[in-house]
């Protein structure tokens, strides 16, 4: 389903020095776009949605004080099954004609741009594109406004609320039989399963006994979690540490992760990054994960660099390996229009990283084992401009907000055994975890993983500091 207004314009200025949209925070700039009780949505210029569901509208894309932020909608599409990435792509390219465009910036995220946020899965789930009115971005000591079909000018910013104390419950599937899911993939990879890796996950359900602003998550994730790309599309929010895949021009760049560890029992940070690059089962996971990725990018490019060994990405709550992988895409992709964004991203998801390897057999065995729906958990999240370019990364360490009309229980959301309708005032949220199993993963270590894994995101809900 899509929503396609007729007037096209769109406008870039930049926002200078002294101009009161050019000091804060680009995260401060978001307006509340909780939905209000009579459907409107504080903040945008228009809040009705066409399928009149209330979601939070904040949208954001930011990463050591760059990106982007947006609200209002101006257009979007919902779509989903095996062509979510081939439908997204054709409407927006569509879209994009019938646009015209006065920037004056000419930046990667100037002129019009889409966030979406892709299902994991071919099915179930469901996909989104959002075309904002307003869009404010920030690259390397550059910000700009972009308006998109009408001047809308930002709003004033509501205060933001917290939401109160958070009451957690079992989702789909509770940490206890995730442990036996894990357990049983292990089983299977020492038997006659021949799956080197499977990525298994699990959830848990958040209730808020006021509405949840998305605001109060972006602020808390961006300020502890800056070297992470803070992000919310359509009531899903969270700070990953890995980047799918950016395109700008004929280049692009990913941060593959795979392999983790966590403080405990008193280890420093140095310490447990010499554990990990020393450990056999982490090396390989990590192996596993940055050659999926290579293998399918590798036919649209003509070179690209693929790190020997991973370096250590230090966050507050676990260490990663990672691996930043950069290409060149080759002539006939990056002219011919055969490699927007969102034809590559649906070419590298789901790389080892989430899914495993080999990725269909491990896929099937997601479905089997964990049985539930991922929805937008693992899939790609980020942004694209009119010329193609932008950012994907993978939706973790987030919680989805429940639109009031889509309560946890619903079949068509699938998303827990837990209350059966949402609170009424509050919100409920679903958070999401999971890890890289190989034959010698241990089920306990697993879940201890997956726990240090969800903590941003509940410190975020929490608002701890
Ligand atoms: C699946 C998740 O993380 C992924 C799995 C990792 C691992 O198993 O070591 C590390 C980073 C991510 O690629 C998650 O955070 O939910």
């Amino acid at each position: 389903m899509a929503t396609t207004p007729r007037v096209l314009t769109v406008r870039t200025r930049e926002i200078r020095p002294g101009d009161p949209l050019h000091a804060p925070d680009l995260l401060e700039l978001l307006p509340d776009s909780r939905p209000s009780r009579d459907g409107s949505v504080d903040g945008s210029v228009d809040g009705s949605r066409a399928d009149g569901a209330t979601k939070d509208m904040s949208l954001s894309w930011v990463s050591h004080g760059d990106g982007l932020v947006g609200w209002g909608e101006f257009a979007r599409i919902d779509t989903a099954g095996p062509d979510r990435f081939a439908d997204a792509d054709a409407w927006w390219q569509r879209l994009c004609t019938r646009m015209e465009v006065d920037d004056e910036v000419r930046l990667p995220g100037t002129g019009p741009v889409a966030f979406a946020s892709l299902a994991f899965d071919d099915r179930p789930g469901r996909s989104a594109l959002v075309v904002p009115e307003v869009v404010i971005g920030q690259r390397d000591g550059v910000r700009w406004i972009t308006t998109i079909g009408r001047d809308a000018v930002s709003k004033p910013v509501a205060p933001i609320r917290r939401p109160g104390p958070v009451r957690y419950s079992d989702g789909r599937l509770p940490a206890t039989s995730y442990r036996e899911v894990v357990a049983e993939a292990v089983r299977r990879m020492r038997g006659p399963e021949r799956i080197s890796k499977v990525v298994l996950a699990h959830d848990l359900l958040a209730t808020t006994p006021e509405p949840l602003d998305a605001r109060f998550l972006l602020h808390n994730l961006s300020r502890r979690y800056p070297n992470c790309w803070t992000f919310a599309v359509d009531g899903l929010v969270g700070a990953t540490p890995e980047l799918l895949l950016e395109r700008n021009g004929d280049r692009v760049r990913s941060r593959v992760l795979a392999g983790t560890s966590w403080p405990r029992d008193g280890a420093d940070d140095d310490l447990l990054a010499k554990e990990l690059l020393d450990s056999p089962k982490n090396r390989d996971e990590h192996a596993y994960a940055v050659e999926s990725l290579a293998e399918t990018l590798r036919p649209y490019c003509d070179t690209l660099n693929v790190p020997e060994e991973p370096h250590v990405l230090h966050l507050r709550n676990v260490v990663h390996l990672a691996s930043d992988v950069s290409g060149h895409l080759n002539e006939y992709y990056a002219r011919n229009g055969h490699a927007s964004l969102l034809r590559l991203v649906a070419a590298v998801h789901p790389t080892a990283a989430v899914g495993g390897t080999p990725t269909a057999d491990a896929v099937r065995l997601i479905g089997e084992l964990e049985a539930m729906n991922r929805e937008r958990y693992a899939g790609p999240v980020g942004w694209i401009d009119g010329d193609g370019n932008g950012e994907f990364g993978i939706a973790l360490r987030c919680a989805q907000i429940q639109p009031q009309d889509d309560p946890p229980g619903n079949p068509a959301g699938d998303s827990g055994s837990g209350p059966q309708s949402g609170p009424s005032e509050g919100s409920t949220v679903r958070l999401f975890a999971g890890c890289g199993i190989v034959a010698d993963s241990d089920p306990d270590e697993e879940v201890a993983e997956a726990q240090a894994k969800l903590l941003p995101i509940r410190e975020a809900l929490e608002g701890v500091r």
